[in-house]
Parts: structure tokens; C-alpha cells; sequence
């Protein structure tokens, strides 16, 4: 006991020791700082004291130019010391709170004497560069997370290096004082996570950086894959990977890789919330985050893209066609019909100006010179050449249209202050009056013409939404839709149906990615070259066609994709065949797969119940935190079942507990708040992406609350009636598994059959 009290005093010393250099450090940057901005002051306020301001001469004026320029470097070097200096004391300011959290004593081989060294959020080295600090993403660092006690082997940019790790010990530091500490053979210690996750759930996610477990550290660590697919049940911290693996590799390709080369795609907005901190907290930049939904209609203003909401509500929509629709065939079928068009088939619309009814550029016409150009163009040459020689004829349009009588009666119906603004200069003159007309005629043509070279240069002589029902139609010829057990009657009612949404200005989710894609193989948009990292959460949701997509527009991109198939609440059980279908796009020797099976959200007695739910939940591994069991509710009517929910919620309000009422869909969301309401509870309705998580009582749809977590979770109304078909077994795990602690199930009148598990891992109450 003495031995152990000593040595934490020991320790205790070493980080008081690295506390006052750490302070010594920040008085040091703050003034620098300080001087750096005071000087940057100074140079602004003489820039043109200096600065020898002539104009006489061309030498003399070079020599101006040249003195402003050294000014400028001079000021932009002061910058640049400035900002290096300003996120050194971002990271001491961080250390400052909790300099490290583990330590770790090794040996190389070919040393004697092992080395220690302690790891915490970043980096910190004394005068001598002396690294007293090792940042947890630092080659070396690995080895806290990878290995037991003896040899264990880590990355370094020179290859591989193995050492005999001797110690390995945690810390639990709080206001410069050691709380606890504990030396663990484990990777990571059982204990220390234990602690970490007995804290309470809140309405932003965590960073797990103390945690890290070894299967989640070799997908932040992973740099060779260009896709790496992690499949990992719910709560096994596949989210918290990603953002763990975004600041591993912008540490790791620092000062070639920034937060703006990465993107994430994530569910829903609310999620994006849940997670903005994390980074930030790390001392990285947030990545670029967006949803599919985002992605795909902020291409599409003019319509409107069947929403979350839509998609989740009126899942009524042909399942055959729907999986073919969203098939990497489909895909590679938009592909085929886009070569063809280079041949045959492109559909142009007329441009109009003044004339309604005559075409100022007729279709046919934009037809002819679409295909004058010889057989080697490329789509994406065929209509840059076109929009220019429009562009060409449009301008040749000019003159003509100055001599028509509008353009007179225009400028007849001017004010003066009209044709002043016509004018190059205010006093200009003309020699006559015939040359003052066309002056101004050939203005107010070139303003009048400016909504038509618009329409040219946005290709909007393209008739998108009829060369998409083209291909439609095309297909029963391109491919076998009996293949997909979908006669020629459906498809032409598919057809038509697409067809009567386009002409309300509404787009399926599964139409509007091929419709995007037919439009970028025509224009040949440039896809995205610059995005080095694409993570994609939640990946189950996703279609293989999408997946396509998103590998079509990020051609340069590592892909990390995680999900969970038991999850899969939009595409159901065709995600099964997901990981298949996209695994043919990329290189099999550059693609890893990853499972996760340990889950970390919830109690054993929750991982337990929910697993059953599963048809092959099996694999799922309860970490070894104790809680209650979950608890059913049978009630009779909706009366009853919200007594049922309000002392649910008195008692986890009592235990502190953030509870979630999620329901299958909004309508009874809305409801069950009402209900509230009138029985006097606090509950906010989660009724959008858009709103804000809030600390309380949350009542949310089944599909917003994807990703999150809570303290306490109620579904409601799990009855037979609510939740019947089997593909609705992943959306009641999805809902169970975002408890932490305390689950309670309501339902009336008769259980759902997708809840009959072994009767010993619930109560009844
Ligand atoms: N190594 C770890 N150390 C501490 N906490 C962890 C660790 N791994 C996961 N957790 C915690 O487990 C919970 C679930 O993690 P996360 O949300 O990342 O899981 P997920 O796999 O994305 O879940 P889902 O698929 O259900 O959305 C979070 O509270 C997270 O902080």
C-alpha cells in the first residue's frame, strides 16, 4: 500500500513538474502574442510612411509597387507567426486542463533501459525539444491502444517498429490532481472505460480518446484502404471512430490535409448537431457535413425532393422497382444509355425571347449543331461546343433585334434617370442622334437578351426532365426487367407516375440520383477532385446506387463507410446484398472490412433484450455495465398507456435521467406531446431535423432519432397492430438500442410479435 501511495505521489510530482512548464509556456506564447499583434499594429500604421508614394515615373513606380510588396510580406510573415503561435496556446490551453491520461514505459530492442512516455490531447515539448507530452494520434501512441504488456508493434513513418512495452498505466486527472490511477496488462482497461461510460448522456457526443479500443484503433489508424467498410452493432462506437479517425489523419497528413478536404455524410441534421463538438474539443476543425438530402437537392431548386419525412411516411412505392432502382445495374445502365447519346437521342428545348410562340433558338436547330461536331467528341465537348456556338449566334442576334420597333418604343418610355444610367458617362456625346439611338438600342437589346444567354450558358436548353424519362424508356431494352421480376406494364406505369411528379415539380429519392448523374455525364460537370476523405455514417440507409454516386462525384476519395445492416429503417433487407453490390467498386486488395460486436451504449441487461430482436443478434457482445431490465408495459387503452408513460417518466425524472419517447412516425409523436401537455409534463417535440436537441424530455420519430443516445429510452406503442411485418424488425432494434440505461416499452393491447424474446431479460410491469 505504502509502495503504491509513494508512487502516486511520484506521479503526482511529475505533473506538477509538467504543469509549470506548461504555464511557463503559456505566459511565454500570450506574450508573444502579444508583441506579435503590437508590430502587425505598427506596420499597418506607417504602410504608407514608408511606402514612397510616386507615380512619376515607370522606375519609380516599380519601386513603389515593390516597397508595398515588402511591406505586405513583412506583414503576412508577422501573421503567419501570429496564427502558429496562437494554436500553440489553443493546445497548451487544452493540456492545461488535463495534461495527459496515460503513460506507457517501453523498451527498444536493441536499449537497455526502457523509456517513458506520457500521452495526452496534443503535443507539448520543453526548450530543449524534449517532448514531455506525446500527442495520442503520434506513431508511438498506438501502442497504449494496441497491445498488452510485452511486444507489440506500431507504425512509424521509417516501417515498423517493435519495442517491449513494460508499463502501462491510466490516470484520471482532474484540476492538476491525480484522482486516480492504474497500472492494466488490458489494452484498455475494463476500469477506466467503466467510468467513462457510467457518465450521463447529454445532448452533444463525447470524444473517446482515453478509451479507444483496438478494434476501434485500427479503423482510426487505417491509411491504406481505399474503402474501408465497418460494419459494427449498435452503440459499438462506429461514430465515434469516424470522428476519432478525421482528427487522426488530419494530424497524420498535417499541413497536406485540412478539414475541408474531408467530408461526411451523415443521417439527419439533428445528428450533425449531436456531433459538432467533438472535433472542436480535439483542437480540429469541424470536416465538411452534409446529408444526402443536402447533397443532392441544393442541385435541384426548382423541384422538390421527396424529403426524410416522405420517404419514411409513404413507403408504399413497388419494392421490385424500387430494388432495381436502386441497384449498381441501374447505375451502370444510366452509364450505357449516356454513351449511346453521343450518337442518337439528345432532347433540346426551344429558347424563347419576346415571342412566345416562335422559338428564337429552335430545338431542332440546337439538335443539328449538337450533333455537327465529328465523332470524337465527347459528351461534355459536344455541349461546350454547342453552348458556344449559341453563345456565337446569339451575339450575331444584336444588331438585328436593335432595328425592331420595341427597342424604339424602349427607349421613347425612358426617364431621365433611366437613360442616365445607359450612358458610359453623364455628359456623353454623340454626332447624331441615329448614333445616340443605336447606343442606346444595342444596350437595352444586350440587357433585355441577358435572361437568354443565362438560360445557354446554365444549359438549360437541355430538356433534362424528358431526356430522363428517355432513358426510362429505354431501359426495358438496354436490360431484362423480368430479371427483376418487374413486368412491361409496371415499368410503363412507373414511367408515367415519374412523369406526373416531374410535372408537379416533385422527385423520388430514387430517381433523383440517376437523374443527377444522366445530367452530369451529359455536361460533364466536374466532379470533385479536391476531397481527399469521404466518411459516410449510417450506411445502411444508403442505396447501392447512391454509394455509385458518391464514388462517381469523389473520384480521388479514401471511402470509410460504417453501418450497421441490422439498422436498416429506409432500404429494409435490401441492404443485405449492399455490401456486395458496392464492394465491385473498388479494388478488393484496397478494401478492409471491420467488425465491431462489443457494444458500449448500453447496460448487459439492454444489449441483452435488444439483441434477441435480431434474427442473428447473436454476435452482439453486452460490455459488462450493470442496470435494470427493460421493462414492458402492456396497458389496454391509449388512457391507461399514457398513465403508464407519466410515471415512467416521474421516475426517470427522480434518477435525473434524460428520457426519449420515440414513436414509429410524427403523427403520434405529435400525439403523445398533446397528451403530455394536458397531463402538465415538460416533453419537447423533436418534430424536424432542423430543431436543436434540448436537455429533458425529448418525444421523437422513429427515423430522427437515428445515431443518438439516452440516458432512458420509452417506445411507444409496440403493439401488434403498430409493428407487425417482419421488415420492421430493424426499426424496433434501432429504436431499443438508443438506451443507455433504463428502457421501458409500452404497448396496447396486444405486444408485437417482433418483441417475443426470452421472458427471463425483461419485467412486466
Ligand atoms: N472506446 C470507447 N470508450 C468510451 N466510450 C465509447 C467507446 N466506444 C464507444 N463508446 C460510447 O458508446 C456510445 C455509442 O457510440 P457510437 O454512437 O459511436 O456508436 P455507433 O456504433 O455509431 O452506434 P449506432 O449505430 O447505434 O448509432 C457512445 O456513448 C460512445 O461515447
Amino acid at each position: 500500500m505504502t509502495k503504491e501511495i509513494s508512487e502516486k505521489q511520484r506521479e503526482q510530482q511529475h505533473l506538477d513538474h509538467v504543469l509549470d512548464l506548461i504555464n511557463d509556456k503559456e505566459k511565454e506564447l500570450k506574450s508573444s502574442i502579444k508583441s506579435a499583434e503590437g508590430e502587425a499594429r505598427d506596420i499597418n500604421s506607417h504602410f504608407f510612411d514608408d511606402v514612397k508614394l510616386d507615380y512619376d515615373g515607370y522606375s519609380t513606380s516599380m519601386e513603389t509597387a515593390l516597397s508595398i510588396h515588402q511591406q505586405q510580406q513583412l506583414l503576412s510573415e508577422r501573421e503567419h507567426a501570429w496564427q502558429h503561435s496562437a494554436k500553440q496556446l489553443d493546445t497548451i490551453e487544452r493540456l492545461k486542463k488535463k495534461p495527459y491520461f496515460a503513460r506507457v514505459d517501453f523498451k527498444e530492442s536493441n536499449e537497455k533501459k526502457a523509456e517513458t512516455i506520457y500521452i495526452g490531447l496534443g503535443s507539448f515539448a520543453d526548450r530543449d525539444d524534449h517532448f514531455l507530452i506525446y500527442d495520442w494520434r503520434a506513431p508511438i501512441s498506438s501502442i497504449y491502444y494496441d497491445g498488452k504488456l510485452g511486444e507489440v508493434s506500431y507504425n512509424s513513418p521509417e516501417g515498423e517498429i517493435t519495442v517491449d512495452m513494460t508499463k502501462k498505466r491510466q490516470f484520471m486527472i482532474k484540476d492538476g490532481k491525480i484522482e486516480s490511477m492504474f497500472d492494466t496488462n488490458e489494452s484498455i482497461g475494463d476500469q477506466m472505460l467503466l467510468e467513462v461510460l457510467s457518465e450521463k448522456s447529454s445532448t452533444q457526443m463525447k470524444s473517446i480518446v482515453t478509451t479507444i479500443q483496438q478494434e476501434q484503433n485500427k479503423i482510426i489508424r487505417n491509411t491504406s484502404a481505399d474503402l474501408l467498410f465497418v460494419q459494427g452493432a449498435a452503440g459499438s462506437g462506429k461514430t465515434s471512430a469516424i470522428l476519432q479517425r478525421i482528427a487522426y489523419l488530419l494530424y497524420r497528413y498535417r499541413g497536406n490535409l485540412t478539414s475541408s478536404d474531408v467530408i461526411m455524410f451523415s443521417p439527419n441534421q439533428l445528428f450533425n448537431d449531436y456531433i459538432k463538438n467533438v472535433l472542436p474539443e480535439m483542437g480540429e476543425q469541424n470536416m465538411v457535413q452534409m446529408t444526402y438530402w443536402q447533397f443532392v437537392s441544393r442541385r435541384l431548386p426548382g423541384m422538390e425532393v421527396e424529403s426524410l419525412f416522405k420517404q419514411f411516411e409513404d413507403q408504399n412505392s413497388d419494392t421490385n422497382i424500387s430494388a432495381f432502382k436502386d441497384s449498381v445495374n441501374f447505375f451502370n445502365l444510366v452509364t450505357r444509355y449516356a454513351k449511346h447519346l453521343n450518337k442518337r437521342g439528345m432532347i433540346f428545348k426551344n429558347i424563347y425571347f419576346r415571342d412566345k410562340k416562335k422559338p428564337y433558338f429552335d430545338k431542332e436547330k440546337i439538335k443539328e449543331i449538337y450533333y455537327s461536331f465529328n465523332e470524337n467528341y465527347k459528351l461534355a465537348n459536344r455541349i461546350d461546343a454547342t453552348r458556344e456556338e449559341l453563345i456565337k449566334m446569339l451575339n450575331r442576334k444584336i444588331a438585328p433585334e436593335v432595328k425592331k420597333n420595341w427597342v424604339m418604343q424602349t427607349i421613347e418610355g425612358l426617364s431621365r434617370d433611366e437613360l442616365n444610367e445607359l450612358y458610359d458617362r453623364p455628359d456623353q456625346e454623340f454626332n447624331s442622334e441615329k448614333e445616340e439611338e443605336k447606343f442606346l438600342g444595342r444596350k437595352i437589346v444586350v440587357k433585355a437578351l441577358k435572361p437568354v444567354s443565362n438560360k445557354i450558358n446554365h444549359n438549360q436548353f437541355i430538356n433534362m426532365r424528358a431526356q430522363y424519362l428517355s432513358f426510362l424508356r429505354a431501359v426495358p431494352k438496354m436490360t431484362d426487367l423480368s430479371k427483376w421480376n418487374i413486368s412491361e406494364e409496371d415499368w410503363q406505369k412507373h414511367i408515367e407516375e415519374v412523369k406526373e411528379n416531374f410535372k408537379k415539380h416533385h422527385i423520388y429519392m430514387n430517381d433523383v440520383s440517376a437523374y443527377l448523374y444522366l445530367y452530369d455525364l451529359i455536361t460533364g460537370r466536374r466532379t470533385d477532385y479536391e476531397m481527399r476523405y469521404a466518411f459516410i455514417d449510417e450506411i445502411q440507409d444508403y442505396t447501392p446506387f447512391q454509394l455509385a454516386y458518391l464514388k462517381y462525384n469523389f473520384p480521388r476519395a479514401k471511402f470509410t463507410m460504417l453501418g450497421d445492416l441490422n439498422q436498416a429503417i429506409f432500404t429494409k433487407d435490401e441492404s443485405r446484398s449492399l455490401l456486395k453490390q458496392i464492394s465491385g467498386l473498388f479494388d478488393p486488395k484496397k478494401t478492409d472490412v471491420v467488425q465491431l460486436t462489443k457494444s458500449y451504449r448500453s447496460t448487459k441487461e439492454i444489449t441483452d433484450f435488444t439483441k434477441q430482436i435480431l434474427r442473428q443478434g447473436e454476435k452482439i457482445e453486452a460490455f459488462n455495465r450493470r442496470g435494470p431490465k427493460p421493462a414492458l408495459w402492456g396497458r389496454s387503452n391509449e388512457q391507461e398507456a399514457i398513465e403508464a408513460l407519466v410515471k415512467i417518466l416521474d421516475k426517470n425524472n427522480k434518477s435525473q435521467r434524460t428520457t426519449a419517447v420515440i414513436t414509429k412516425d410524427l403523427a403520434s409523436a405529435k400525439q403523445v406531446a398533446e397528451q403530455l401537455k394536458q397531463k402538465g409534463e415538460k416533453a419537447t417535440l423533436i418534430a424536424t431535423a432542423n430543431q436543436r436537441l434540448v436537455p429533458g424530455t425529448l418525444v421523437v420519430p422513429s427515423y430522427l432519432a437515428k445515431g443518438l443516445e439516452f440516458d432512458a429510452v420509452v417506445m411507444w406503442d409496440a403493439s401488434k397492430e403498430n409493428y407487425h411485418k417482419l421488415d420492421e424488425t430493424q426499426l424496433v432494434y434501432t429504436i431499443t438500442s438508443r438506451a443507455m440505461y433504463e428502457l421501458d416499452i409500452i404497448y396496447i393491447g396486444e405486444k408485437s410479435p417482433l418483441l417475443d424474446v426470452d421472458s427471463d431479460t425483461y419485467v412486466e410491469k
